[in-house]
């Protein structure tokens, strides 16, 4: 088991965000961590990527507690793609990338040539090579998370922790990340809003509800109409993909919700 979160919880200003997590993540596994809005799916990740200490509980990896590491250590092994990556420096597309390798390197030490070779074949394949000399700044948001994820790979590191990865992706970027991280033998926890993305990558999806986890399996057995209605509150019909077997969620839209107008006499 290369992650392990043991009955992690995470409390703030009294309130309990995350109750008593138990969450296992093989190597070369996809899992999705999938949840409404404000079920704590960006808290539990950042309890892995260190931007959190768990209030009880621990994150390990490979056996070892997280919290025992260098953070400098930790990143060698873990990269993040989080809701609150930054770009708001004036770096070139591929500065920024090349900055994925700077847990491995001490001093000033410029890259050489292999991670040089490594930076511009993250860049060819989440399509920014042609993007190498422009500033982060002037980039749609797609290209800049493009280049974020072009980052965490070149960390190379044992562990992706991705905070919706596909944010500002038009569908061919989405498919292109997400049939690479399912290709590619990398570990990877992920937390999606779409759930036939996630039963399409995923090879286990754990589901939050209010901070706690309710399920946890194959695709298959998790996304059902019962815990799809019990958990998001919407109905679904769910069918069989026709290639990959993978469940498919058709939603069913509410007749009853009406445009809001203003009362009259406002
Ligand atoms: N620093 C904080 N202080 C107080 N409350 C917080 C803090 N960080 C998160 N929360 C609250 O914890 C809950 C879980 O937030 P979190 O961002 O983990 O949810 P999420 O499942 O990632 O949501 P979303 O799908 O909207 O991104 C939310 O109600 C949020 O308002």
């Amino acid at each position: 088991m290369v992650l392990s979160l043991r009955d992690v919880s995470v409390e703030i200003a009294g309130r309990t965000l995350i109750d008593r997590l138990r969450l296992e993540v093989e190597t070369g596994q996809v899992v999705g961590l999938v949840g409404p809005n404000g079920s704590g799916k960006s808290t539990a990740l950042r309890c892995v990527y260190r931007a959190l200490c768990p209030t009880s509980g621990a994150v390990l990896f490979d056996g070892t507690d997280l919290a025992s590491l260098k953070l400098r250590d930790s990143a060698q092994v873990i990269a993040a793609l989080t809701q609150d990556s930054h770009t708001d420096l004036d770096f070139t597309v591929e500065e920024l990338v090349a900055l994925g390798r700077a847990p491995h390197i001490r001093g000033n030490r410029p890259l050489n040539g292999r991670e040089q070779d490594l930076c511009r074949e993250a860049m060819r394949r989440l399509d920014i090579d042609h993007l190498a000399d422009r500033s982060v700044l002037t980039l749609s948001g797609g290209e800049r998370q493009r280049v974020l994820i072009a980052r965490a790979l070149v960390q190379q590191p044992r562990v992706l922790v991705f905070d919706e990865p596909t944010n500002h992706l038009d569908v061919r970027h989405q498919i292109e990340l997400l049939s690479y991280l399912r290709g590619s033998q990398l570990t990877v926890l992920v937390a999606l809003h779409d759930l036939n993305l996630a039963a399409a990558v995923c090879n286990r999806i754990a589901v939050l509800s209010a901070g706690s986890l309710v399920a946890d399996g194959t695709p298959a057995e998790v996304l059902t109409p019962e815990l799809v209605r019990r958990v998001f509150g919407v109905d679904v019909t769910i069918v069989d993909h026709p290639h990959t077997g993978a469940p498919q969620l058709l939603f069913h839209l509410d007749p009853t919700l009406t445009p809001i107008t203003p009362s009259k006499g406002t």
